[in-house]
C-alpha cells in the first residue's frame, strides 16, 4: 500500500491553456437527488462546478430544481423522469456520476438501469451512494465501461460481499480485480484501489464526519476526471484535495460542512496546480 502525498496535486492539476473554452474541461452529468435527498445531488453538483468542470448538468427530481438553481446557477437542470432527455444528456457527457441521494425506490432503480444501458467505453462512470446499494440489492452488473466506485465501508460490504471487519487489502483486491473498477473505499483512512496499485490517503479528520461529505467527494471525483488525465491520477488528486481542504478548515472549525470544501476548491487548486 502506497501513501498518497501532496506530489499528486501538481502532477495532476494543470495550468489551463489560454487556447481553451468550457468544452475543453468536460461535460459532466450528475444523477441523483430524490424528493428527500435533493441536498446530496446539489452538493455533488456544486463540487463538480467548483472543481472546474466545463459544463455541469444535474438530472434529478423536479422538486429540486428551484433549490439547485438558487444555490448553483452554473448547473443546468433536467428531470430524471424524462427518459428521452436523460438519454440525450447521458450520451453527450464525458463523465457521468450516479447515486448521491438517488434513493432506492422503483424510479431510482429505473434510472440506474437506463444509465447503465446507455454509457459507453468513451465515457467514465462514477457510481456512489444509493446506486451502489441498488447494484447489490438487485444483483446488477456494472456496465463494461471505465468505472470508478466510491463506496463507504457498508456500501462496499453490500457490493463486494466482504464484511467490514474482513475488508483487508487482499480481500478487497480480489473483488476490485473482478469488477475491473477503480474503487475509493471511504473511511477515516480512505483507500484507493486502481488496476495496478493501492493507495492510502494519510489525510482526513473526524470534522468530516457529517452527511454530504461523500456526496461532495463524488462530485469532485467527477469534476477532476472531466479535466485531468489519466483517470486514476484524477481520482487520487480529488481524494487528497478533499481531505487536505477539510484539514485546513478543521484547524479553526469543530465541524467542516461539505459545501465549504467545494467553496474552497478554486483557491486550493490555484495554489497546488503545476507551476
Ligand atoms: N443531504 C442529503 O440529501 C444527504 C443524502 N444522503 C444520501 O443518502 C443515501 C443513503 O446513504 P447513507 O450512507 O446515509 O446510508 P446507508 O444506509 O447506505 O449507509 C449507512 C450505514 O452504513 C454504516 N456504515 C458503516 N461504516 C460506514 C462508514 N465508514 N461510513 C458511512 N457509513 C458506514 C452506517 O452505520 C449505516 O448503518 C445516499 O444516496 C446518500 O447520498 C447522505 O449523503 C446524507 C446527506
Ligand atoms: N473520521 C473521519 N476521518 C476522516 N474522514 C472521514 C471521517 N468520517 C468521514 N470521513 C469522510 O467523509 C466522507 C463520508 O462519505 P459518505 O459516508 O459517503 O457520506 P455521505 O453519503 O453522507 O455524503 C468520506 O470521504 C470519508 O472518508
Ligand atoms: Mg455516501
Amino acid at each position: 500500500m502506497q501513501t498518497l502525498t501532496a506530489d499528486i496535486l501538481p502532477q495532476t492539476i494543470r495550468q489551463r491553456p489560454a487556447d481553451s473554452y468550457k468544452g475543453t474541461y468536460g461535460h459532466i452529468v450528475l444523477i441523483g437527488g430524490n424528493q428527500n435527498f435533493g441536498g446530496a445531488i446539489i452538493m455533488a453538483s456544486t463540487a463538480a462546478v467548483y472543481a472546474g468542470a466545463g459544463l455541469v448538468t444535474t438530472l434529478t427530481d423536479p422538486s429540486n430544481q428551484g433549490s439547485l438553481h438558487a444555490r448553483l446557477p452554473e448547473a443546468m437542470f433536467a428531470d430524471y423522469h424524462d427518459s428521452d432527455l436523460l438519454t440525450s444528456l447521458v450520451q453527450g457527457a464525458n463523465v457521468v456520476v450516479i447515486g448521491p441521494g438517488l434513493g432506492t425506490d422503483a424510479t431510482a432503480l429505473g434510472v440506474l438501469k437506463r444509465v447503465f444501458g446507455l454509457v459507453t467505453a468513451q465515457q467514465t462512470l462514477v457510481v456512489d451512494g444509493s446506486a451502489l446499494t441498488m447494484v447489490a440489492t438487485h444483483d446488477l452488473n456494472f456496465p463494461d465501461v471505465p468505472l470508478v466506485l466510491t463506496p463507504h465501508q457498508m456500501e462496499w460490504q453490500r457490493v463486494s460481499g466482504v464484511k467490514i471487519a474482513d475488508q483487508t487489502e487482499a480481500a478487497n483486491r480480489t473483488v476490485v480485480d473482478q469488477l475491473k473498477a477503480t474503487v475509493v473505499l471511504k473511511s477515516h483512512h480512505t483507500q484507493i484501489y486502481t488496476a495496478n496499485a493501492t493507495y492510502e490517503n494519510p489525510l482526513g479528520t473526524p470534522a468530516q464526519a457529517t452527511g454530504g461529505m461523500g456526496d461532495t467527494l463524488a462530485g469532485m471525483v467527477g469534476g477532476f476526471i472531466a479535466q485531468f488525465k489519466p483517470t486514476d491520477q484524477a481520482v487520487l488528486a480529488a481524494v487528497y484535495s478533499h481531505s487536505a481542504i477539510a484539514e485546513e478548515l478543521a484547524q479553526t472549525q469543530y465541524v467542516v460542512l461539505p459545501h465549504q470544501i467545494a467553496t474552497a476548491l478554486p483557491t486550493f487548486m490555484k495554489q497546488h496546480a503545476a507551476k
